[in-house]
């Protein structure tokens, strides 16, 4: 078991290179192939009618203008004004296409990025914040978004073109091209400089951001907490810091987004002086003429102006880039509980064995060692212990929240590994201290995941309730099976939820029924009656009750005492309530 696996945070500080990144972000855009090839060709197009255009200004100054042949300044003036409005039509179209790209991209990447969630274990979610989670599906995908659709053909189209006027200005003059293309040297050396340091100020920023919508999220989530112990202060002051923060890292984004833009600036216009000036004094030597000067002139601008878009586009390829980092490694993360081949089966007659099971959260405080117990179909078991002795820790180890780090569960001889979750959750019904409960009716709640009886009618599900004894659990809620539950189900007590988990997991026909603390809010009447539902369970259901009430646990077949790493068989609940008193003593 490999720990802090799934600590997005911690691999937020190891930095990809841009190349790395991109070639991981091929992959997303390659399913829009045919789009993409034609938002390329239009680009393409675009580019070559930009970089023609100068040219035919030039030729028309040294043949028609400078001849006086109005005739052909006319024709050459209808051709540019054909040759424009197709690059402007070519444009268009090239935004239309990325725009729907961009929109498909987001749509897929949000859906990668949820399936991913559902099949990362609990561990991720202990190890993470869910604000930061929400922060990468909504904002992070949106920077990569944004990116496709408004620049990435026009980051290529500046490239092209740039490359384009580069080769013209070496062809046409080499020496006065070289010459025009010193001070891009400094803007590359400059670039490579400062990228990386670009790159980790946008992706601090985003960090940021997802902190901050983890703070707002935690503060959401526990507002009773903290009007019940005045703590609105504490949680502004955690806000403003986080806030602060944000606000900050997005200062040092914007500077370091807009440092390039002066820079670009400045050696462009160096360039064009020195083009005018040898330019000039090759004219002045009889060796370039005024038309090629011109066009010579339009053509820095076309190599230097593209450069100056792309210092401007440089910061939303950063974002983007920091962006798809931190979604790239949810999507590369695999479940360390995927189903494991069945390499050996035991021949037994127990249904659940625990062979000396070792677990740890950390991997450094040994929460179970070397545990090991044997539960028999039918019966009914009770976990009883001081409070964080492991009772849990044991039912999320049968319910394969996680996975042992050491020894084997057994379920009907077979390793719990090797079952599918679909399986595992048929055979295995679970009943929290505080169950998670769905926006909705009661009814959808307690047929959540349930194919059997999800078609069922009103009538044939009260005949179904009723013959389970369930009916008069429902008899706490105003509109019955019709009640509705909002999404933080805070319209109920905790008892009422805990008697729709109940309800939902008896449905469920499960072979183990485990309840978690599950009565712990119920009134001894209600308590009475569903201890009455439990024995019309059939025979075969085992049942695992871990409990703090002894009086719960009356009636089980074999008490588990459950302490510091170790469980013991306790016998009679005589003699459970002697070791727990005398463990209590010891600690
Ligand atoms: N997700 C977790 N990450 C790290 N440690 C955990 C986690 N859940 C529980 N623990 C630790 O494991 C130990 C056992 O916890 P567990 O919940 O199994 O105890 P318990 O006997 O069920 O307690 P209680 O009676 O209070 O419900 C405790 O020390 C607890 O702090």
């Amino acid at each position: 078991m490999q720990y802090n696996l799934y600590d997005i945070q911690q691999a937020d500080q190891t930095r990809k290179s841009s190349m790395q990144v991109i070639r991981r972000l091929a992959p997303l855009v390659g399913d829009e192939k045919n789009r993409l090839i034609l938002a390329w060709i239009t680009m393409l197009l675009n580019a070559v009618l930009t970089l023609v255009a100068p040219l035919l200004i030039g030729y028309t100054i040294d043949h028609d203008i400078q001849q006086h042949h109005m005739q052909g300044v006319w024709i050459k003036g209808w051709i540019l004004l054909g040759m424009y409005i197709l690059a402007w039509v070519c444009n268009y179209l090239q935004t239309l296409l990325m725009g729907v790209v961009g929109q498909e991209v987001l749509y897929k990447l949000r859906n990668q990025i949820f399936q991913k969630l559902q099949e990362l274990p609990l561990a991720f979610f202990h190890q993470n914040q869910s604000g930061d989670l929400i922060s990468r599906i909504n904002s992070d995908t949106d920077k990569i978004n944004q990116f496709i659709s408004q620049s990435l053909m026009r980051f290529i189209g500046l490239i092209v073109t740039m490359v384009g006027a580069g080769i013209f200005l070496i062809s046409v003059h080499p020496s006065l091209g070289l010459a025009a293309l010193v001070p891009a040297a400094g803007i590359f050396i400059f670039t490579q400089l400062t990228s990386k340091w670009v790159k980790n100020k946008n992706a601090y920023s985003l960090r940021t951001t997802g902190g901050m919508s983890a703070e707002i999220q935690e503060s959401l989530h526990n507002f009773k907490t903290i009007i019940a112990f005045n703590r609105r202060d504490y949680f502004r002051n955690r806000f403003e810091t986080v806030n602060q923060q944000n606000y900050q890292a997005a200062i040092q984004a914007g500077v370091a987004n807009n440092l390039l833009m002066p820079v670009y600036s400045l050696f462009s216009n160096m360039a064009q002086l020195i083009v005018l000036a040898y330019g000039i004094y090759l004219i002045a030597t009889a060796h370039f003429t005024v038309g090629l000067l011109i066009s010579f002139l339009v053509y820095v601008n076309r190599f230097y102006s593209p450069l100056q878009q792309i210092a401007a586009l440089w910061s939303g390829f950063q974002t983007a880039l920091a962006g798809w980092d931190r979604i790239s490694y949810i999507l590369s993360l695999e479940s360390d509980l995927a189903v494991q081949p069945v390499t050996h089966r035991i021949e037994t007659n127990y249904q659940l064995i625990f062979d000396k099971v070792s677990f740890s959260y950390d991997g450094k405080h040994e929460i179970l060692h070397e545990v090991s117990f044997q539960l028999q179909k039918g019966k009914t078991y009770a976990f009883i212990g001081p409070t964080g002795g492991g009772k849990t820790t044991i039912a999320s180890l049968i319910a394969r929240l996680y996975d042992p780090v050491s020894g084997t569960i057994y379920l009907d001889g077979q390793d719990l590994r090797s079952y599918t979750s679909e399986i595992r959750t048929k055979k295995i019904g679970f009943i929290l201290q505080d169950p998670f409960l769905f926006t909705g009716t009661i009814r959808e709640n307690i047929l959540y995941g349930n194919e059997k009886y999800v078609r069922y009618t009103e009538k044939e599900l009260m005949r179904l309730l009723q013959e389970y004894g369930l009916d008069v659990l429902l008899d706490k809620f105003d509109e019955g099976l019709q009640t509705r539950i909002t999404s933080a189900a805070n319209v109920l007590s905790l008892g009422q939820k805990q008697l729709i988990a109940f309800i939902r997991a008896v449905l469920r026909h499960p072979e183990i029924l485990i309840l978690d603390e599950a009565t712990a809010n119920i009134d001894t009447v209600t308590e009475k009656q569903l201890e009455t539902i439990l024995n019309k369970l059939p025979e075969t259901t085992t049942r695992i009750l871990i409990a703090h009430r002894l009086n719960t646990i009356e009636h089980a077949d074999e008490i588990f005492l459950v302490n510091a790493g170790e469980v013991k068989a306790a016998g009679s609940l005589q003699h459970a309530l002697h070791m727990l008193m005398q463990e209590e003593r010891k600690s």
